[in-house]
């Protein structure tokens, strides 16, 4: 599945918030979306979600135009998964995950063994199954977001939009959902998600793109984009971009904390 945006410009009410965006996100790949706070991330999602319509220029998925499909035609191709949350209800974890399945039955059916299936298999690609009966209230953090991820898993999609998917996750947290995440390029995924952590983009991106001011300002493969000129004019921070392990890994480190050293 691909989803590619062309020449996008959107503005609430009067306020222009996305200018001339364009970008493609192919299967198999982790594509990062990085960017001050309030550049127009999450609006952005929105407009590729279907929740936002008004927009000029185009959203596809897989070349058909986004505009032109229902929600829940929409729902089979695309899965959004949130930042954590705690619902007010509690849910198990396997109900939680079950409810990914209604994108693919009908109004008013209730899950039957078929989706019961389907949402443990889920549970197993993440390695959660374990978890299935605990109260999703009272789970951890980072146990939640792989079960928002179980949950997107389980309504069959193949596009996943994360929204900075590891915010509010401890440092151990982080990594495994990212693991995950990655992981599942592997299995045929398209995932195009927001970070607010320029290493989350050096370490598991295939694709980078950052916006400032509303529009691209750059874009391509991590190690050919995200240099330290890049890092100061999008966060007004100066950093030194370090190269390990025969330039696998780059680390960014921000060149105050190495003035207090
Ligand atoms: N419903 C809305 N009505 C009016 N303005 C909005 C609305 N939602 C967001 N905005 C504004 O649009 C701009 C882009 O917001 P958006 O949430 O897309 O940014 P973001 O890059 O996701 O931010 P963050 O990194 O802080 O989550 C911001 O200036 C925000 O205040």
């Amino acid at each position: 599945m691909s989803i590619s945006v062309e020449h996008l410009n959107f503005s609430y009410c009067d306020r222009p918030v996305l200018e001339d965006v364009s970008f493609r996100a192919v299967c198999g790949e982790v594509v990062c979306i990085i960017g001050p706070n309030g550049v127009g991330k999450s609006t952005l999602f929105r407009c590729i979600l279907g929740i936002i319509n008004n927009y000029s220029g185009i959203a596809k998925i897989n070349e058909i135009e986004i505009k032109t499909l229902k929600p829940k035609q929409l729902a089979r191709l695309i899965a959004y998964i949130p930042q954590s949350h705690t619902p007010a209800f509690h849910y198990s974890v396997l109900d939680m995950t079950l409810m990914g399945t209604t994108a693919q039955m009908s109004a008013f059916a209730t899950p039957r063994k078929q989706e019961i299936i389907v949402a443990e298999e889920a549970l197993k690609i993440l390695d959660i199954y374990h978890l299935r009966d605990r109260d999703f209230t009272k789970m951890s953090g980072g146990e939640r977001q792989l079960v928002l991820i179980a949950r997107a898993l389980a309504q069959q999609a193949k596009v996943l939009i994360m929204d900075e998917p590891t915010a509010n996750l401890d440092y151990g947290n982080q990594i495994r959902v990212l693991e995950q995440v990655k992981h599942l390029t592997s299995k045929g995924y398209t995932i195009i998600q927001s970070t607010h952590q320029p290493e989350q983009a050096l370490y598991y991106a295939d694709y980078v793109i950052a916006l400032k001011d509303g529009r691209v300002y750059a874009a391509g493969k991590p190690h050919d984009v995200m240099d330290e000129e890049l890092i100061f004019n999008l966060y007004g921070v100066r950093v030194k971009i370090q190269s390990l392990f025969d330039d696998k890994i780059r680390m960014c480190i921000p060149e105050d904390v190495l003035l207090h050293r």
